[in-house]
C-alpha cells in the first residue's frame, strides 16, 4: 500500500504558563482558599498545567493509504474515549465517540480517527460543535463517500453541580454524504454505532 502522511499542526494562540499560574493563584485566593496551607502551595502551578493539557491539542501525522482492495463498506472505530471541557464552565465532559466513514480512493490509518477526535476535543468546546468539527474535518481531508460521528458524553457541569443530574448522558451525531442520504447506509451506521454501547 502506498502511504501518504500529512503533518497536522493545530493552530492556537501561544500560551503563557507563568501567567496562567499567577492567575490560578489569584483565582483560588479570591475564592477564599489559603494557598499557604500544606498541600496547596503548588496547586496553582498544577492547575495551570492541568488546564494547559486539557486545552492543547497534539500534532500528528495524518497517514492515508491507497484503497487498493477497493474496500467500499463502512469503516468504524467504536468507543474512542473523549475528554473535553465545556466552554461554559470549563468543567470536563467525558464519554465515547463512534467515528466511521465509507471509503473512496483513500483509507485512513485507524489510529487517526482517534487522533482527529482528540484534535478537536482538546479545547473549550460544546458537544454539538465537537461532533460537527470531527465529521467536517474527515470529510475535507479524506474525500470519503460518507462520514458519521456519534458522541455520547457526561458533562460534569451537569452532574457535579447545578442540576446535579448524575449519570445523564448527552448524545449528538453528524452524518455526511451517503451516510446521511442513503437509508440503508444510515441504518447500518446506527446499528453499529448505537448510543449506550461501549
Ligand atoms: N448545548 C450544550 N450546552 C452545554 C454544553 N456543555 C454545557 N452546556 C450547558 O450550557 C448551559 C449554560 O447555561 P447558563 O444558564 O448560562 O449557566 P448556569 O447558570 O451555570 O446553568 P446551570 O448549569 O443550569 O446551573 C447549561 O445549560 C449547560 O448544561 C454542550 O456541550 N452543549
Ligand atoms: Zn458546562
Amino acid at each position: 500500500m502506498t502511504a501518504t502522511a500529512e503533518r497536522v499542526i493545530p493552530r492556537r494562540t501561544a500560551a503563557d504558563p507563568a501567567g496562567a499560574e499567577h492567575a490560578a493563584a489569584d483565582f483560588l485566593t479570591a475564592l477564599g482558599l489559603d494557598l499557604s496551607a500544606p498541600g496547596l502551595s503548588e496547586t496553582p502551578a498544577r492547575m495551570a498545567r492541568a488546564y494547559a493539557e486539557l486545552l492543547t491539542p497534539r500534532a500528528f501525522d495524518l497517514t492515508t493509504f491507497d484503497n487498493e482492495e477497493g474496500y467500499d463498506e463502512l469503516v468504524l472505530a467504536r468507543a474512542i474515549p473523549i475528554r473535553s471541557v465545556c466552554e461554559h464552565h470549563l468543567l470536563p465532559f467525558i464519554g465515547v465517540a463512534h467515528v466511521g466513514y465509507l471509503p473512496g480512493d483513500r483509507i485512513l490509518g485507524l489510529s487517526k480517527l482517534a487522533r482527529v477526535v482528540e484534535l478537536f476535543a482538546h479545547g473549550a468546546q460544546v458537544q454539538e460543535r465537537l461532533t460537527r468539527q470531527v465529521a467536517d474535518w474527515l470529510d475535507r481531508h479524506l474525500h470519503a463517500r460518507g462520514v458519521g460521528v456519534v458522541i455520547e458524553a457526561e458533562h460534569l457541569c451537569m452532574s457535579l453541580r447545578g442540576v446535579q443530574a448524575v449519570g445523564a448522558r448527552t448524545v449528538t451525531s453528524t452524518l455526511l454524504g451517503t451516510l446521511r442520504d442513503d437509508g440503508r447506509s444510515r441504518a447500518e451506521f446506527f446499528a453499529l454505532a448505537r448510543p449506550g454501547d461501549r
